[in-house]
């Protein structure tokens, strides 16, 4: 038998700092929501006791250090699965981009996994192996948007943000979460965005307000260390995209986009800058 899951790529409308933890995390309120720029999971049983990967993206590992490998171990150890799983990664959005990629990743073979081998896990038994995983795994297993909180495993589901067009932007550089967390100091941050009227333009349906709230508090470090982010950001404003924000940790920027007129400008005004530019919808 084989099984298909998607994996689709997240953005941040939101993300505040609110301080650092004992235990070396960050204390982060966030609002995440899903596009359909996904990877695709195929997932089918092996003979024999072991976990097989494989990808067409040559820009992943395929041992250990993948997180859906993570995921299949994880749940194989904790409920004594003998069984071996074969998984195909079908990778379409770009890794270390600030769109969870690896995460989304990881939560689609809980998913996937779960069925294959009929375990019945409960919705909450999912997100607590999610968390082992990392911090925005249990909002991947989830999806959806939500308010995340705590170290993002802290979930509360919210309405579907306004229909809109999202361009998203990789420029060709790497950025490590654990590096932009490390660097980031509250003290540096002169406005932080407003969780409570973010969360009201959501439920109002109103689309100007929800670009006008637009804020993520880690664009003081990414966009300090790599100016061709910021640079990026004011292209896309240039072009006329309505609201634009980076992604998570970055260095991905999108651009909220209500008139799909618009839409084939701003891509190929980015193309010019950039090679990896994706147009998408938001998940409602
Ligand atoms: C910034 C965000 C925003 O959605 O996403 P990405 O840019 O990675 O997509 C997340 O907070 C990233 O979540 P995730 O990528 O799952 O993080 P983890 O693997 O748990 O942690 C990676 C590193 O980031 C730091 N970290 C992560 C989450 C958090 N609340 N505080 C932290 O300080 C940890 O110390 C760790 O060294
Ligand atoms: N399935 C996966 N897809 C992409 N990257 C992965 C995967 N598993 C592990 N990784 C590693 O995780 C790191 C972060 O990847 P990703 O989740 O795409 O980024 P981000 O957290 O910035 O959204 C990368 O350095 C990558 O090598």
């Amino acid at each position: 038998m084989k099984i298909y899951e998607k994996a689709p790529a997240k953005i941040n409308l939101l993300l505040d700092v609110l301080g650092k933890r004992e235990d070396g995390y960050h204390e982060i309120e966030m609002v995440m929501t899903m596009v359909d720029l996904a990877d695709r999971l195929e997932m089918e049983e092996l003979p024999r006791d072991a976990i097989v990967l494989s990808s067409q993206a040559g820009y992943i590992p395929l041992d250990e250090k993948n997180l859906a490998f993570q995921a299949a171990r994880l749940i194989k150890d904790r409920y004594g699965v003998k069984k071996g799983v074969y998984i195909h990664l079908d990778k379409h959005i770009p890794a270390a981009a600030g769109l969870a990629g690896g995460s989304s990743d990881a939560a689609a073979a809980l998913r996937g996994l779960n069925r294959l081998w009929q375990l019945n896990l409960s919705d909450a038994e999912l997100l607590e192996l999610a968390a082992e995983l990392g911090s925005d795994v249990p909002y991947c297993v989830r999806g959806g948007t939500a308010i995340a909180r705590g170290r993002g495993e802290k979930l509360e589901q919210l309405p579907s943000p306004p229909q809109c067009w999202v361009i998203l932007a990789k420029p060709q550089l790497n950025v490590s979460t654990a590096d932009v967390y490390g660097q980031f100091r509250l003290e540096k941050v002169k406005q932080h965005p407003s969780l409570e009227r973010m969360v009201k333009a959501i439920e109002a349906g109103s689309f100007r307000d929800m670009c006008a709230e637009l804020g993520n508090v880690l664009e003081t470090v990414t966009l300090e260390r790599h100016p061709e982010v910021r640079r990026l950001k004011e292209i896309m404003q240039r072009l006329g995209a309505d609201g634009v924000l980076m992604s998570g940790s970055g260095p991905t920027v999108f651009g909220l986009v209500a008139k799909e007129a618009k839409v084939p400008r701003i891509y190929n005004g980015l193309r010019g800058f950039c090679k990896d530019v994706f147009v998408a919808r938001m998940l409602t």
